[in-house]
């Protein structure tokens, strides 16, 4: 038995996983869970997996241990921050997916990294805001990250098994190819992004998601973090990966060789695969997941992306050349924005708008110390927030 940790249970990619633990119920065992708001979701994922643990928010642990208990369940209450991290790191589980959204993931996704876990990574900001200081702690603790986030996931699958240890060189690999659908503004003008509704920028075309990361994928925010994220993960600089425009997300991202070769993965825009493999990795299982029909879909198509409307994307590719503290910035800010942007507080536009002030304002430090990126988070949501408060 595979014993496996899930921190953001509630979540879209909770319940994906939660869904491929089923049909595999078998091989995998669900030993820890964690939610922060959907807590009746929470209590209908114990009574119904029994775990050994969950960790919910401090001020609901008492509640929510009765609540079991009345339940007829022995799953045991883990309270608050600390108690996250713990869960994160229990002695028990053999492998932990970080599936929390936001900043909010980074120290318990860090803490499992530190017990040495495998770790199935889907928070990509917690990557974004420490990517030197994360992928030390990976090799300084002999940790397994695998990407689920499907761009990496399907980068993953198309590189050679000796690029971790070769690189670029050794490997022939040249370039990655990142796919990004657009979002569902593809080719809108900036004029007409200028009144756009929350509820039209989470509607995603292909794929469904919480409401952060759809934000993220309508502004293309997503695929300026998800290049960062593949900087990290694959150690490569972002000159060697390019943004390619696929709108049907079938094609979840390639590698292009030296020869000329390119790799594509390819699958229906459902999490479930990406999960699923990186669950398994390297056997493959069953996700529930329909078989590819190229010929319903008839015409894969690409395009490059337009960054005059959508600035995102250059945001992201220079937080990431000015290096240090950068990353956790623009992270931190665009967090504040899609909340504002969600609450209705800004338009959509306002969203760059906001990031671009707040990477001018902040002084960039080395990331090389975690207390004080933290703090610099907080610092660059602090900026954002007064920056939102003089639209008005
Ligand atoms: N959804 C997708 O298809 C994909 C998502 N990702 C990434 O995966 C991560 C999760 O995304 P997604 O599942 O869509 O997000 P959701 O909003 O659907 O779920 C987020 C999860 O995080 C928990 N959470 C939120 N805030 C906190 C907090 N302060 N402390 C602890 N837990 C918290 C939520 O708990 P609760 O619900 O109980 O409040 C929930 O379990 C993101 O980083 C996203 O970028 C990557 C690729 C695809
Ligand atoms: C499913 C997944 O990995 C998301 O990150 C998805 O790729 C978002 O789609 P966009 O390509 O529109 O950002
Ligand atoms: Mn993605």
């Amino acid at each position: 038995m595979i014993r496996v940790t899930l921190l953001g249970a509630t979540g879209s990619i909770g319940q994906s996983t939660l869904d491929v633990l089923a049909r595999n119920s078998e091989a995998y065992q669900l030993v820890g869970v964690s939610g922060h708001q959907r807590l009746q979701e929470l209590l209908d994922i114990c009574i119904r997996f029994q775990p050994f643990y969950a960790s919910v928010p401090e001020a609901a642990a008492n509640p929510f241990q009765q609540q079991l208990r009345d339940a007829g369940c022995r799953t045991e209450v883990l309270a608050g921050p600390a108690g996250l991290e713990q869960l994160a790191a229990e002695p028990g589980s053999d492998l932990v997916v970080a599936a929390i959204v936001g900043a909010a993931g980074l120290l318990p996704t860090l803490a499992a990294v530190k017990a040495g876990k495998r770790i199935l990574l889907a928070n990509k900001e917690a990557l974004v805001m420490s990517g030197a200081l994360f992928m030390d702690a990976v090799q300084q603790h002999g940790a397994t990250l695998l990407p689920v986030d499907s761009e990496h996931n399907a980068i993953f699958q198309c590189l050679p098994d000796h690029f971790a240890s070769q690189g670029l060189a050794g490997s022939g690999v040249e370039r990655l190819l990142l796919t990004a659908s657009g979002g569902p503004f593809r080719g809108w003008s900036r004029e007409q992004l200028q009144s756009v509704t929350p509820a039209q920028a989470v509607a995603h075309p292909n794929w469904s998601m919480g409401q952060k990361i759809s934000v993220d994928s309508a502004t293309l925010m997503n695929k300026g973090l998800e290049l960062i994220e593949a900087c990290w993960l694959f150690n490569l600089p972002p000159s060697r990966i390019d943004v390619v425009i696929h709108p049907q997300s079938i094609i979840h991202s390639m590698v292009s060789y030296r020869d000329g070769s390119v790799l594509a993965q390819l699958g229906n825009p459902d999490m479930r695969t990406p999960i699923a493999h990186a669950l398994a990795w390297p056997e493959r299982i069953h996700a529930g997941v329909s078989p590819l029909d190229l010929v319903k879909y008839g015409t894969l198509s690409f395009e490059a992306p337009d960054e005059a409307a959508f600035p995102c994307l250059r945001l992201a590719r220079e937080a990431f050349q000015a290096g240090g503290t950068a990353p956790a910035i623009l992270n931190a800010a665009n967090e504040v924005a899609v909340t504002a942007f969600l609450e209705r507080r800004i338009g959509f536009l306002q969203i760059p708008e906001t990031l671009e002030r707040v990477l001018q304002l902040s002084k960039v430090c080395p990331a090389n110390d975690l207390q004080l990126l933290l703090s610099e988070d907080q610092l660059a949501r602090q900026l954002a927030r007064q920056i939102i408060e003089q639209f008005h």
